[in-house]
């Protein structure tokens, strides 16, 4: 039994528009920092949302920690906000009519821990500060830099304190001066945090930088695992 990282068995077929997809995914990870990469298409957000309870498989099961989040064979499927996983989204999925301080709030009065609301605005000033959000803590999503939506993305994850931390394509947004410094940027911050880290990208340099182990996925299948 692993009880630290995921395990990972599913079967999920999508049929749409006259062509299907089929994601056959099979895997076990303890490292602290696993990479999922692939080229576009192979199915690394679906794999990442089936794992975040955002799609939900046709059969097997999803472990973390050594706790079923899904298994068909017993009828279970937690919802998303039940699996205590901090997601990161492409196209980062801030909320454009939500300032950057709501943004951080956001998940501290839906998520699982509902903290009181003292905590919950200390947690959200923590944040602002660590990423050196606060000039920006009154502005839109449309009004902030590439980087600063990514900072905001990242704070609204971190804040409810998730067991592990799910990534799609977390620099794939930003140019390429901003993504280096980011990259290192986010891989020193995760250090400090100790969170394990799931994340997927066709990018090299993210593979050599997060990828302590790194899992190939090709057409909806892991084929190596390094
Ligand atoms: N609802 C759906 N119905 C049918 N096929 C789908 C559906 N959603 C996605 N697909 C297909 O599944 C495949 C995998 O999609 P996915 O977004 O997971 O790829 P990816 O590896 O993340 O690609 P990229 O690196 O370009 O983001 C694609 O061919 C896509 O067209």
């Amino acid at each position: 039994m692993n009880s630290t990282g995921f395990e990972i068995s599913f079967h999920k077929r999508l049929q749409g528009q006259g062509r299907h997809f089929e994601l056959d995914i099979q895997f076990s990870s303890t490292a602290p920092r696993t990479v999922i990469h692939g080229p576009s298409g192979a199915g690394k957000t679906l794999c990442l949302q089936a794992i975040a309870g955002l799609l939900l498989p046709d059969s097997g099961r999803i472990v973390f920690a050594g706790q079923p989040l899904f298994d068909s064979s017993a009828g279970l499927a937690l919802p998303a906000r039940a699996r205590g996983f901090g997601y990161l989204f492409q196209d980062y999925a801030l909320f454009p009519h939500l300032n950057v301080r709501q943004n951080i709030a956001f998940g501290l009065r839906r998520g699982l821990f509902n903290p009181p609301r003292a905590a919950s605005e200390a947690s959200v000033e923590h944040w602002l500060q660590a990423f050196e959000l606060q000039p920006v803590a009154g502005l839109k999503p449309a009004q902030l830099s590439g980087g600063q939506r990514q900072r905001t993305a990242l704070a609204r994850a971190l804040a409810p304190q998730p067991r592990a931390l799910l990534l799609d394509e977390p620099f794939a947004a930003l140019d390429s001066a901003l993504r280096e410094r980011l990259r290192e940027e986010l891989a020193e911050l995760l250090d400090r945090l100790a969170i394990p880290v799931l994340l997927i990208s066709h990018d090299e340099q993210d593979l050599l930088r997060f990828g302590q182990q790194r899992l190939l996925l090709r057409e909806g299948r892991i084929v190596e695992v390094g």
